[in-house]
């Protein structure tokens, strides 16, 4: 007799890439995990937006016949597993009784949807995953996420885990309004028309540099080639012809303009982008710019919503929806692109 089906109902919250991208240690049910295990039931742990918090997991179970559910997408075996890369790279570390699994960089860095960053995490008796269109309750993972260590630290501000995203920029002291907290030359700077000219400067990068380089965070959506879609979320407008590229300025995440605390300024003699604050940062605050005046083009060009306090906040329905719009149009630039 063919084993029975087994289809997890997900809902993905609007942190879970923030949780995703800090390789915080997922909590698992050693009871539930065996009864995993044998292909038998099934359950996942869902984050809930913003909380963190444990509670107790949710089973979702249906039967292959009668999945019960409001089909949005249905990932065949193929979509589901995530080919280019193994499920080794998820351990289970042995770590007190429980099994704790961490999602390490190294998934995160390989571009995955977030499904199939699911499909690594909850291993793989799963033939099929559904996104119900009204989310289900969703539960959480987390206990305490322990405070992810400094990518690097200036004589203001170091570069750690933020809540809006990634890495963010943080006062490491109080800050007074106009304090010059950045002064950087650009890795790269070259002339942003799309003809090349990216790819000839990201070409003649030395190795280390390039290694740096291929570690900055992308909206993968933005482009298929994975340097190319760096330099699209990093690089800052220069001038009328050329942008440039920041190592530690792209660590900067976005507030709009009367939210942000810190503008910059190119300076094409000395080679170096300023950047200053504009208002007070208290010690611990995240330091924010302002990456274009229209928020509602941030998911295009960066694939996020804003969350500062001058946006509106969106239902996850509209979030959802706008996504959709979003990616089926930049799919269809792409694909006339070549
Ligand atoms: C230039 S990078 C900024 C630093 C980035 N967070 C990192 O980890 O390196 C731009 C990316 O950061 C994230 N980001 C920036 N501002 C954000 C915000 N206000 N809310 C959510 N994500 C944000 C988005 O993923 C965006 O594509």
């Amino acid at each position: 007799m063919a084993a029975a089906s087994v289809y997890w109902q997900v809902s993905l919250a609007d942190d879970y890439l923030v949780w995703a991208s800090q390789s915080v240690p997922w909590k698992w049910n050693p009871a539930k995990l065996n009864q995993k295990s044998n292909g038998a039931a099934g359950f996942l742990h869902k984050i809930s937006p913003g909380t963190g918090k444990s509670s107790t997991p949710s089973i979702s179970q249906h039967s292959a016949t009668t999945p019960q559910l409001s089909i949005e997408e249905k990932l065949t075996p193929e979509k589901f597993k995530p080919s280019p890369i193994s499920t080794s790279l998820v351990t289970p570390e042995k770590q007190s009784n429980n099994g704790i699994i961490s999602i390490f960089d190294t998934v995160f860095q390989h571009r995955l949807s977030p499904i199939e960053r699911l499909a690594i995490l909850t291993g793989s008796p799963v033939e099929a995953i559904f996104i119900p269109d009204s989310p289900p309750e969703i539960t959480t993972t987390h206990e305490n996420p322990p405070p992810s260590p400094p990518l690097f630290v200036t004589e203001h501000f170091e570069a750690r885990a933020s809540p809006k995203g990634g890495y963010g920029a943080f006062a490491i002291q109080n800050i007074a309004a106009g304090t010059g907290i950045l002064s950087e030359p650009p890795l790269i700077n070259c002339p942003d028309d799309g003809d090349g000219h990216f790819y000839q400067a990201y070409e003649g990068l030395s190795a280390d540099d390039r290694k740096a380089f291929l570690k900055l965070a992308s909206w993968s959506k933005i482009d298929d080639d994975r340097a190319t879609a760096i330099w699209k979320t990093n690089r800052f407008r220069l001038d009328q012809t050329n942008s440039g590229l920041f190592l530690k300025a792209a660590r900067f995440n976005h507030a709009c303009l009367a939210q942000s605390s810190c503008c910059y300024q190119w300076d094409p003699a000395s080679n170096q982008m300023h950047f200053t604050t504009t208002k007070d940062v208290a010690k611990g605050e995240e330091i924010t710019i302002s990456y274009a005046t229209n928020p509602d083009l941030l998911y295009e060009d960066y694939g996020f919503f804003c969350d500062c306090k001058a946006c509106p906040t969106l239902s996850s329905g509209e979030k959802f929806r706008r996504k959709c719009e979003v990616e089926s149009k930049l799919r269809t630039e792409l694909r006339r692109k070549w």
